[in-house]
This record gives structure tokens, C-alpha cells and sequence, in this order.
């Protein structure tokens, strides 16, 4: 597997935000978000360690933490993924995988990690590629993230949750593109649209250390 980077830290983002967890990120992507924080991962360039899922697994027990992350990039694009979820799963440690929305989650319900998936809004430019199959696959762990950078996201985050009743499948959560848009913004959104049950969120590690740092 393509790992470009592997650390401990709390996690940002999400439903276990602020919890401590394992954070293992792949190189590669099928996307191009205008906003991605993590370009550098998808460069064919990027250097990187090819691992087996066993060398994860024994990265993520020696760290005592029971969180992982699996991101990246796009982690479920690495051939191996499934063997590394299971043997993770077996291990007894929280799964968690951020993914794009592109990708079907069929291949990913049997034996279940937690996923936080993203669906891409019309400013990322990539809201084609959205696998809506996805959304009937959530279940009441899992969280559709809307990163939001403008209005006219924000309006279609809407459209999406009413049509699929998002709010009563799963979590949801409202997270600014780092740095434009206001946060404020989106809470007047939501009072306005009485968005009960979206959550906002800023990713807390870009506040606690440097925005562009890279493994916290
Ligand atoms: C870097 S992605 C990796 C996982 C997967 N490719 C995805 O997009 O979900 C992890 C999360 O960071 C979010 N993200 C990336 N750039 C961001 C930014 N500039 N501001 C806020 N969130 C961002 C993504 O939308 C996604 O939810
Ligand atoms: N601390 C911390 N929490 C995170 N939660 C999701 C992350 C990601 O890049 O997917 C992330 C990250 O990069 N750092
Ligand atoms: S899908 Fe995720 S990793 Fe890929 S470009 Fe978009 S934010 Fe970055
Ligand atoms: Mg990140």
C-alpha cells in the first residue's frame, strides 16, 4: 500500500473530533477538489512507503491508540484496503475512512469501518463524479461531510439533504473550506433554513497548529 504519511494526533474532524486517533494516509486520487488541502499526496511525484496491511496494523497497535484514520488522497483506491480494514477490525480497533463520494461503498458493507463521506458541492468542481448509490448505503454511525465554500454550496447541501433525508440516516456536518468562507455565513444558513440536526465543524487541527503543517 501507498502510504504517504503516518502520526498520531486528536482528530479534527468528525464525529470522534478531539479524540486522540491514528492517522495513515494514502498517496493518489481520482479527484482534483479546487480546495484540497492535501494536492501534495495526489502528485505522482510524492514520494512514498509501500507497506503491507500488516505493517499498518502493527503501526497502529503499538501506538496504543484505539482511533484509526484511514485518508489521503482517496484510501479506498489502494488495492489492498479491504485486507487492511479486516485485519484492523479483527484487531479491535475504531475504523474510520474518509472517502470522495466517487467511489462505491458496496464493495464495503459487509465488514464495516465508519465512513465520513465527503459530497463534493458545486465549488469543489468535481460534484459529477458523486456516486449517489452511496447515500441508501449510509447507516447511523456514518457522516456525509458538505465542505462549503459559498452560497450557492450551501444551498445545494440543502437540496441534497432533503433528498435523501440525510438527517435521518446519519450524521451530518457542514465544514467551511478552510480560510473562504466565513463560518458565520453557514450559521446563518442554517438558522435561516432551520437546518436541525447538520452539525458545523472546523477542522481543529488547522487552529490548534499551523494551517499548512503536515502530520498533525
Ligand atoms: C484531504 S481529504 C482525503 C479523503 C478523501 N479524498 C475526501 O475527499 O474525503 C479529507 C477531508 O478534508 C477535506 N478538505 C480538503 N481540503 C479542505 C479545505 N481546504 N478545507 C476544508 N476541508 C478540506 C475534504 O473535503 C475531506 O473531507
Ligand atoms: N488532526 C487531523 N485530523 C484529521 N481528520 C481528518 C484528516 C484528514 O486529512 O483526512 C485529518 C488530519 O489531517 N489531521
Ligand atoms: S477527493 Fe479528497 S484528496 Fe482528492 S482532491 Fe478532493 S479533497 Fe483532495
Ligand atoms: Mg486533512
Amino acid at each position: 500500500m501507498k502510504v504517504v504519511e503516518k502520526f498520531t494526533s486528536i482528530n479534527g474532524e468528525g464525529t470522534r473530533a478531539g479524540e486522540l486517533a491514528v492517522f495513515i494516509r494514502f498517496k493518489g486520487c481520482n479527484l482534483k477538489c479546487s480546495y484540497c488541502d492535501t494536492m501534495w499526496a495526489n502528485e505522482l511525484a510524492c514520494p512514498y512507503q509501500e507497506e503491507t496491511p500488516a505493517d499498518i496494523v502493527n503501526y497502529v497497535l503499538a501506538t496504543g491508540i484505539r482511533n484509526v484514520t484511514l485518508t489521503g488522497g482517496e484510501p479506498l483506491l489502494q488495492k489492498e484496503i479491504k485486507e487492511l480494514i479486516h485485519h484492523l477490525l479483527k484487531a479491535g480497533v475504531r475504523v474510520e475512512i474518509e472517502t470522495n463520494g466517487s467511489v462505491s461503498l458496496t464493495d464495503f458493507c459487509e465488514e464495516r469501518p465508519v465512513f465520513t463521506m465527503d459530497y463534493k458541492l458545486p465549488s469543489s468542481g468535481c460534484e459529477s463524479q458523486m456516486i449517489l448509490e452511496n447515500m441508501e448505503l449510509l447507516v447511523s454511525d456514518d457522516t456525509v461531510k458538505f465542505v462549503t465554500g459559498s452560497q450557492e454550496d450551501l444551498q445545494k447541501a440543502m437540496e441534497v439533504i432533503r433528498t435523501y433525508d440525510l438527517t435521518n440516516r446519519c450524521h451530518v456536518y457542514f465544514s467551511p473550506v478552510f480560510g473562504s468562507i466565513e463560518p458565520v455565513q453557514i450559521v446563518n444558513f442554517m438558522l435561516e433554513h432551520q437546518l436541525n440536526d447538520v452539525r458545523l465543524q472546523i477542522q481543529m487541527h488547522k487552529i490548534i497548529w499551523d494551517p499548512n503543517e503536515r502530520g498533525v
